[in-house]
């Protein structure tokens, strides 16, 4: 694993390492494998990011959009992940509806929306069951409980290490996931983090030792590269 952690010195200088770092990526994939395979993040924090990669003129027709993760909402709810996604981007964009691949969430049961999910990401990858592919960059956030994608805290989720896609659970409301195993498969994981409500869980995650259970983003270790962009209120009270 190959990690580097920058502290920009506001959002704004995040949001423009973060798509300087995304762009770099991109051009790498398009030109090596003939596309550029992005995982999206949810929350608040990755929204201007969002929009400023709209502004950009790219191949569209060569990237493929995921999601790491969703909360069981339909997409048109004002909670959903893809909703704000289209709405800061991929509504402003000419990306083909076919390289959208959103996480179902309209099934009576989440764990099938997670199996479908699961078959749709083996097609597109053609992988088998059991194999982990490697998109080009996971963008992550983390919550002040240091979870990430939709792996709190204390959950069956952390557990599941036999899949790409599994079920979250967030204070009892089902959320769909990429499991810890399948983002560390990726070739880079982006966390972009901001705020001063996320330096104790940064401490927690960052210290030589910690618990991965109460501290979910340290189970992200992947194979390929590493990024943490903070903006200086998140990496104040880190050590140099
Ligand atoms: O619930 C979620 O929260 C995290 C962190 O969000 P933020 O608003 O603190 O940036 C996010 O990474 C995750 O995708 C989302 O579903």
């Amino acid at each position: 694993m190959n990690k580097q952690v920058e502290i920009l010195s506001d959002q704004s200088a995040l949001v423009a390492r973060s798509l300087e770092l995304i762009l770099s990526k991109l051009e790498t994939a398009i030109a090596q494998r003939g596309q550029f395979t992005i995982a999206l993040s949810g929350g608040s924090t990755p929204k201007p990011l969002y929009e400023a990669i709209a502004a950009k003129d790219l191949p569209w027709d060569k990237i493929h959009v995921f999601w790491g993760d969703e909360r069981y909402v339909p997409p048109d709810h004002p909670d959903s992940n893809e909703l704000m996604a289209r709405r800061a981007w991929l509504d402003r964009v000419d990306i083909p509806a076919a390289n959208i691949h959103a996480m179902p969430t309209l099934d009576a049961d989440p764990a099938l929306s997670a199996a479908k999910h699961e078959q749709d990401l083996q097609e597109f990858f053609h992988t088998a069951p059991g194999e982990f592919p490697a998109l080009d960059v996971i963008l992550l956030g983390m919550g002040d409980d240091a979870h990430t994608a939709s792996l709190f805290p204390h959950t069956e989720a952390l557990k599941v290490s036999d899949r790409l896609i599994t079920v979250g659970n967030k204070d009892g409301n089902p959320r769909i996931t990429f499991t810890y195993p399948f983002i560390n498969a990726a070739r880079s994981v982006i966390f972009v983090v901001a705020g001063a409500n996320k330096r104790p869980a940064l401490a927690k995650v960052f210290a030589p030792e910690a618990d991965d259970f109460s501290y979910p983003s340290r189970l992200i270790r992947p194979q390929g590269e590493l990024w943490w962009l903070l903006d200086s209120a998140a990496g104040a009270e880190l050590p140099n």
